[in-house]
């Protein structure tokens, strides 16, 4: 335990109350993937399917929050200084990435302390940063934490590139670029692996995911 000043404070309003509210367990399922591997295509039609269930849900999106929460360096420094937008503005290097789903992860599991069924996707390349919220999520409650692997091989998320950025790293364009000059370590025990070359659509593929959810109780 670090010592330090700062001591957590019960609410009165419980975890509990607000789960049972919502006739279902919050929890993070978190997609991970390559660029291009369908995360946030399947992501979005896992929400759209719960919601229409009636489940009360969030999805937490890459792009997104790298527009707000983990912006870079140059929009900070929109606002800010550029020794404040240095310093806590986020890139794609190493460290900048461990910051990155260190700050999600912490999101996602108060999200999913409100009771949200929580639907992350990132590219979250690195084992120990996804570990590390893995921990964190299943210190409160065994079973919170669905790691979601979208198994879609490099050859076929180059051949996609929505953004054009594969393109622009195979260029040199982009440093860090994951899968290219970065590396991804996939999952060696995910909740779900999807295959994302087996030819199913996005909606299918988020079925499986729901119905897993289903049958691990997170809703009835
Ligand atoms: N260097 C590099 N490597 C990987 N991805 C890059 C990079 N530069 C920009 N992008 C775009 O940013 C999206 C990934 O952001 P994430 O926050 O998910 O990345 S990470 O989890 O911190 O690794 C990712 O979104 P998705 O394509 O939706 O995965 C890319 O569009
Ligand atoms: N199961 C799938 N089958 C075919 N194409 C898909 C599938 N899932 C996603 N796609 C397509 O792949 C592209 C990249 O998907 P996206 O969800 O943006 O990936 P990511 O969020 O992992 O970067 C999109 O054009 C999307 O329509």
């Amino acid at each position: 335990m670090v010592k330090n000043d700062i001591v957590w404070h019960d609410h009165t309003v419980t975890r509990s109350d607000r789960e049972q509210r919502l006739s279902q367990r919050g929890v993070v399922v978190w997609f991970t993937g390559l660029s291009g591997c369908g995360k946030s295509t399947i992501a979005n039609e896992l929400d759209r399917q719960l919601n229409q269930l009636g489940r009360a849900t969030m999805l937490l999106d890459g792009d997104n929050i790298r527009h707000g929460l983990c912006a870079p360096p140059e929009r900070l420094a929109e606002e800010h200084s550029q020794e404040f937008a240095a310093r806590f503005g986020l890139g794609f290097g190493e460290t900048d990435r461990e910051e990155n789903i260190r700050r999600i992860g912490s999101l996602a599991g108060l999200m999913a302390s409100a009771g949200l069924i929580t639907l992350t996707a990132f590219v979250s390349p690195y084992r120990q940063d996804r570990d590390r919220v893995r921990k964190m999520i299943q210190a409160n409650r065994a079973g919170d934490f669905i790691e979601v692997f979208v198994d879609t091989p490099l050859a076929i998320c180059e051949s996609r590139d929505p953004k054009g950025l594969y393109k622009k790293a195979r260029a040199g364009l982009i440093k860090n670029f994951t899968g290219i000059s970065d590396p991804y370590e996939a999952p060696l025990a995910p909740e779900i692996h999807l295959d994302g070359g087996d030819g199913r659509s996005p909606a299918q593929q988020a079925t499986e995911v729901l119905e897993t959810l289903r049958k691990q109780g997170v809703f009835k």
